[in-house]
């Protein structure tokens, strides 16, 4: 099977696609004003250019996708585009990452059409500071959408939680207690500096080193790493049915095990999350006769992507915030 490989050997079956551009929360570390919709603005992919993008993927190895966005739940047709995305030969996972609004209602409906694997963000498990966080009181109902998701056999329910200094880094506790009886890896996200969160960096940014140390002085063991597994370095403890990942975007070799490339809601490519190299795809996806044409775009692409991320020379790329992208 035909693979995508860069420069420095790494492979690429892993694609993060943002399906929409559009959120309904206000997370303080991402979108502090909320999504503003611009009239300019290109419409994003449709379900066709979506179908053409993924079995361009397929021939050159994509083995897992994740739907992101801004909240990919709001796309009315997610249902429709996760069930072709099921249909494209090779793609074995059908991911999607959501702040979780929806799911109580929907969830149901994206697993019969063929989803996978769930990622929901919970930044706490205090409903005031849920709140806080997020602009939005609504912790409980999330919680139900995820023990209704338990219920539904997904290969994998992950839940995230982004460190913040000074808002949500004694949670600890309280997330321990959630996963003594819950089969779900909870990751704890370094905070990312943004070309937009500037100020708010320098006050929550806290290194995950402590409480890494404190997990593995407490019993809790670094399991292997899957080949098309996402960046967390997950730990299990034999009193606990649940996982505790660490996503440490500023450590050492973070980003020698890339797997992953991006495409936005209008269809541009991105290599890095973090990175100023992408083309615009959408022009090879109007017709099945450029399936060609799109996949030696990717590959020659591909020659372009950078070892890593340099957020630790203070530069972000093109990302004001992650949920232009997708995360
Ligand atoms: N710096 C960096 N952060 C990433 C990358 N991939 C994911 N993240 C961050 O990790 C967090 C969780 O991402 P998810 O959308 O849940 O996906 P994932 O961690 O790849 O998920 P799994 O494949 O299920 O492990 C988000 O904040 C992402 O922005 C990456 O390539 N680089
Ligand atoms: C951009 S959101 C898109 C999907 C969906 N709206 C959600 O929140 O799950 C994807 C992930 O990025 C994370 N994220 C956003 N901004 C971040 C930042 N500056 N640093 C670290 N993670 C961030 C969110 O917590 C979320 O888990
Ligand atoms: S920051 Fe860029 S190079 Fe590093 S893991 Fe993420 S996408 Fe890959
Ligand atoms: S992290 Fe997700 S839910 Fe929160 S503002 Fe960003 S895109 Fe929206």
């Amino acid at each position: 099977m035909a693979v995508l490989e860069d420069r420095f050997g790494r492979t690429f079956p892993y694609l993060r696609l943002s399906v929409i551009e559009a959120c309904n929360f206000r997370c303080s570390y991402c979108l502090p004003d909320g999504f503003h919709a611009r009239p300019e603005r290109p419409q994003p992919l449709g379900r066709e250019e979506i179908a053409r993008l993924l079995r361009g993927f397929a021939e050159v190895g994509l083995s897992k996708l994740r739907l992101t966005g801004g909240e990919p739940s709001l796309r009315r047709d997610l249902p429709e585009i996760i069930a072709s995305a099921a249909a494209v030969g090779g793609i074995e996972r059908i991911a999607l990452t959501t702040n979780g609004t929806l799911l109580d209602r929907r969830v149901a409906r994206w697993r019969e059409a063929g989803l996978t694997n769930l990622n929901v963000s919970v930044d706490a498990l205090e409903r005031a500071r849920f709140h806080a966080i997020t602009g939005h009181d609504r912790l409980d109902e999330i919680l139900r959408g995820i023990e209704l998701a338990r219920g539904l056999g997904f290969a994998a329910i992950k839940l995230n939680a982004v460190l913040l200094k000074g808002l949500n880094d004694d949670q600890l506790p309280a997330w321990l207690d959630y996963l003594r009886e819950r089969d779900v890896s909870l990751r704890f996200i370094e905070l990312m500096r943004t070309g937009d969160n500037a100020a708010y960096f320098q006050r929550h940014h806290l290194r995950a080193e402590a409480l890494e140390a404190q997990l593995r002085e407490t019993g809790w063991s670094l399991l292997a790493r899957a080949a098309d597994a996402g960046p967390a370095r997950e730990y299990a403890h034999p009193d606990y049915a649940g996982r505790i990942g660490i996503i440490a975007p500023y450590s050492k070799d973070f980003c020698a095990g890339c797997n992953r490339l991006r495409v936005t809601h209008t269809g541009d490519l991105r290599l890095c999350l973090f990175g100023n190299v992408g083309i615009p795809l959408r022009p090879w996806l109007q017709d099945d006769a450029d399936r060609d044409r799109l996949v030696a775009a990717l590959r020659a692409q591909l020659g372009l992507k950078a070892i890593g991320h340099r957020l630790q020379q203070g530069e972000t790329g093109m990302t004001a915030n992650l949920s232009t992208i997708g995360g």
